[in-house]
């Protein structure tokens, strides 16, 4: 990984260049494709969706821009290739508007085209890295950020540190448009630009100390309200 790392920031890496745009572009359309299936089904569902309580330390609970304790989220099932089943957590409004967000937990549970195109490839980073061996068995957690175009912007995803429940290296692959990352411990805040293609790793203090955010960001002229604007995928590992 020709990675750079960040002398006050302990444990945070970033390889602006982990994919080609080739990658990035197949990565957006298979995630496209996953929301479409993820709204057409909980369209049909029935009955309130279930109230999640997502815990957070005081300090991101007290922020400016914080997450509610409870978020309304539907469990899905999806059938993919080989009529395996998977589910999933799908949160149609994830604490802000224009912000939607699938929760996919343990391998099992993995689309395919992550558990095939990507898996294989961030584990062999994360190995070569030392942070595990080759061999080792992961458990990997995914989640899939689906941002939207709110009043001319693309919505972003405020301060916050990510659940311990999402690993412990948690990575942002930034597949879809080019944001400012922000990343801040008291006082001291850190811009950090994520072009598309960008791997940007949090790990040790930077994952479980520092609190980070993406900024809206203003959307192409021409669109439509309520369109994707933005995807990111977030894979973690225990
Ligand atoms: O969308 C992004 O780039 C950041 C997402 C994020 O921080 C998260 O899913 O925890
Ligand atoms: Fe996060």
């Amino acid at each position: 990984m020709p990675r750079r790392t960040f002398d006050h920031i302990p444990g945070l890496f970033l390889d602006t260049d982990y994919f080609v745009p080739e990658q990035c572009s197949e990565l957006v359309r298979q995630s496209l494709q996953l929301y479409e299936r993820l709204e057409a089904t909980v369209g049909r569902a029935e009955g309130p969706l279930e109230k999640a309580h997502i815990p957070q330390p005081a300090y991101v609970r007290s922020a400016e821009h914080n997450l509610k304790s409870a978020e309304h989220f539907a469990r899905v099932a999806l059938v993919e290739e080989k009529q395996r089943a998977i589910r999933c957590e799908y949160f149609p409004r994830y604490g802000e508007d224009g912000h939607a967000l699938a929760y996919f937990q343990r391998n099992a549970n993995l689309p395919d085209f992550v558990a095939r195109d990507l898996v294989p490839g961030v584990h062999g980073m994360v190995a070569a890295e030392g942070f595990v061996g080759l061999d080792q068995e992961l458990t990997w957690k995914l989640t899939m950020n689906f941002y939207k175009r709110v009043n001319g912007k693309v919505a972003g995803f405020p301060f916050h540190v990510d659940i311990p429940a999402n690993g412990v290296v948690t990575m942002i692959l930034n597949v879809q448009r080019e944001v400012l990352f922000q990343i801040a411990k008291e006082e001291v805040v850190t811009d950090i630009p994520l072009p598309v293609g960008a791997l940007l790793l949090l790990s040790g203090e930077s994952r479980y100390v520092w609190k980070h955010r993406v900024l809206p960001t203003d959307a192409p002229a021409g669109g439509t309200a309520n369109a994707i604007e933005r995807v990111s995928l977030v894979l973690g590992f225990q």
